[in-house]
């Protein structure tokens, strides 16, 4: 199949196609969880955590080989003031993950997760979308099927990042689109933004709806005039993922906006992923519970890179462990629960 000519068409065939839970290898978990030295159900979220493992790995619950993918893309609406930071300081991140210098860099090293970073056209921002689609259909098909290179060094475990000036813009019309309600509701500071900018961003998102509000009831048609090439990517991993049987942890509002066009085309194209944390960009908590996800932490924290979901990665690893590592009753000689 050639990369740069699958239309979307060939995008939905893939959805339409999603694998599903392997009924076995979760069979088998709660056998063995329930031999485990603790009482029934007490590491709580953990044991679902592991069970979410072994059903879309279709083995037993481990994570060996986690792998932290932030993909980086600029934006035409970044001209439109939408940001507290110019649009070099994508590119200029893009450098500091390279030389280990930016917070994704810290919690991976802190819990032996490995990174890639994957620098999107940096130098050609896609079209600002207050004024016409950001991106054509060849473009953004291809930047899926480039996304899903993440898949490429065998993870067992992807989470998903991004960088890009401007995108918390991108996320709150997306999501604008894709859920609907109040624009307003879906806008927050990103990177610190102040009153002035803050208007300018509702005007751009607002602008943006308006223009191409005749479009978008197909979630596909959402991603590609009203997002951008990190976002194409994402959307892209976490499909090749799903098909690849390779569990997934989605950052911040961002990445949450980028697998929502996914749930818009099948509800259950997410459910091999987990939400790692609410960001605090008051759109994403709004997403979230708009398509019944729960996410595991709420630290409060609002970057992207990937660092919430990274933070959870931590989580995921422990309770893979505690399935795998941990004796049994009868191993440990340890009395069991009276009957
Ligand atoms: C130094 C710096 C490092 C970052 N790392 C992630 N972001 C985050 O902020 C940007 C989105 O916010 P907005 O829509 O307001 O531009 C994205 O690049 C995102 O990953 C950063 C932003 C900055 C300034
Ligand atoms: O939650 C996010 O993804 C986020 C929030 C602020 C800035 N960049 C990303």
């Amino acid at each position: 199949m050639s990369v740069t000519g699958l239309p979307f068409d060939d995008i939905r065939d893939l959805v339409k196609k999603l694998p599903g839970p392997d009924r076995k290898a979760i069979h088998d978990k709660r056998h063995r969880e329930a031999e485990l030295t603790k009482p029934a159900g007490s590491l709580g979220r953990l044991e679902e955590i592991s069970e979410w493992l072994a059903a879309w790995t279709g083995r037993p619950p481990a994570v060996n080989r986690p792998m932290v993918v932030v993909f980086a893309g600029n934006h035409g609406v970044a001209q439109k003031g939408v940001s507290a930071f110019p649009p070099e300081v994508t590119a200029q991140m893009a450098a500091n993950f390279a030389a280990g210098g930016a917070a994704i860099n810290q919690i991976c090293a802190t819990f032996d997760l490995g990174l890639k970073v994957f620098d999107l056209a940096l130098e050609v921002p896609t079209a600002d979308f207050t004024e016409g689609p950001a991106m054509d259909e060849r473009t953004c098909v291809a930047t899926m099927a480039y996304g899903m290179e993440a898949l490429a060094g065998e993870p067992d475990l992807l989470i998903i990042g991004e960088m890009g000036i401007g995108n918390t813009t991108v996320a709150a019309a997306m999501s604008a689109a894709l859920f609907g309600g109040d624009p307003k509701t879906w806008v927050g500071r990103g990177t610190g933004n102040d009153a002035e900018a803050m208007a300018r961003k509702l005007e751009a998102v607002e602008k943006g709806l308006a223009l191409h509000g005749p479009h978008i009831s197909d979630p596909l048609e959402v991603l590609r005039r009203l997002g951008g090439r990190e976002l194409a990517a994402m959307a892209g991993a976490i499909l090749a993922a799903r098909t690849q049987r390779v569990p997934v942890i989605v950052d911040g509002y961002v990445a949450t906006a980028a697998a929502a066009v996914l749930w818009k085309m099948d509800p259950g194209a997410l459910d091999h992923c987990l939400f790692g944390h609410v960001s605090a960009e008051p759109g994403h908590i709004r997403a979230l519970e708009a398509m019944g996800k729960i996410p595991l932490l709420a630290l409060g924290m609002r970057l992207g890179e990937g660092t919430g979901a990274a933070l959870a990665a931590a989580i995921v690893k422990a309770a893979a462990r505690c399935h795998s590592g941990m004796a049994t009753f009868e191993q440990a000689g340890v009395a069991e629960k009276a009957e």
